[in-house]
């Protein structure tokens, strides 16, 4: 069978005078190295993009981490200055993908944006600057770091007993890293949170009723997925149900 593709929708990104549609390398290379699936990389477009015509062409979608965040019109809220960076452009094409993979039974990786997208996606909402909300820890990224630094393995997260993420990783506490701003608040009707970070921050869901692999991860595990455990055994389980998704899509061909 031919290495199976994911999609991965682009950032947009302004640098060298000019708009560039961008994925970090940190996850096309874990899906190739440790998920050992090819990547497409798919443009952020508001308008423009056909789902199903770029969703026939995959068998598996990552969304990554990005420091922009969900715009909160997506979410019922409004937008104030700080809520930014925003990147609409990729929301418009990240929020469709996501619930028509769900629907196809595509699997599905959404990391750390990608968690944000996939609550929003299906009607949940985000919270903003959690380390200003009593009792929550500073998630941030921290700042004048190394990137090794920034992302290295630091918090520990609770997987709950039963969880779809516990068939891979086991229930309880496992070390992840953590980098972000914002949280699910209002977790969405068809999730089930899967983990917590002790200050009660979701750090994980799963999709209730997936056809296939449907996780949303806070951390990610995409940075050190050649060499940390747990980061390595999610993407060999996301690989695994993509290629489980290509054979059949092979036999229907
Ligand atoms: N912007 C959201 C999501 C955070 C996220 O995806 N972080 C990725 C790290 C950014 C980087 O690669 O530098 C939030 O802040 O919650």
């Amino acid at each position: 069978m031919p290495k199976p593709i994911i999609a991965i929708p682009a950032d947009i990104r302004e640098f060298d005078g000019t708009v560039w549609h961008a994925a970090q390398n940190q996850y096309v290379r874990a899906a190739l190295k440790v998920a050992d699936v090819m990547s497409f990389i798919i443009p952020a477009f508001e308008e423009g993009n056909d789902t199903d015509a770029l969703l026939d062409r995959v068998d598996g979608l990552l969304v990554s981490g990005s420091a922009t965040n969900v715009h909160p019109s997506l979410y019922g809220a409004e937008a104030k200055e700080s809520d930014g960076p925003f990147d609409p452009a990729r929301d418009a094409t990240t929020l469709p993908l996501i619930r028509r993979a769900l629907e196809r039974g595509i699997p599905l990786l959404a990391i750390c944006r990608g968690i944000q997208e996939l609550n929003v996606a299906l009607g949940g909402t985000l919270a903003t600057e959690i380390h200003e909300q009593p009792g929550i820890w500073d998630h941030r990224k921290p700042a004048d770091v190394e990137r090794d630094v920034a992302f290295s393995i630091r918090q520990d997260v609770i997987i709950a007993e039963g969880s779809c993420i516990a068939r891979y990783l086991g229930a309880g506490k496992i070390k992840v890293n953590s980098l972000h701003r914002q949280a699910i608040s209002k977790t969405a009707p068809g999730l089930q949170v899967e983990a917590v970070a002790e200050d009660g921050t979701i750090e994980a869901v799963s999709v209730i009723g997936a056809r296939g692999f449907a996780v949303g991860v806070q951390w990610h595990p995409e940075y050190w997925a050649e060499t940390d455990k747990p980061s390595r055994t999610l993407f060999e389980a996301f690989g695994e149900a993509v290629r489980t998704y290509a054979s059949a899509r092979a036999l229907t061909a």
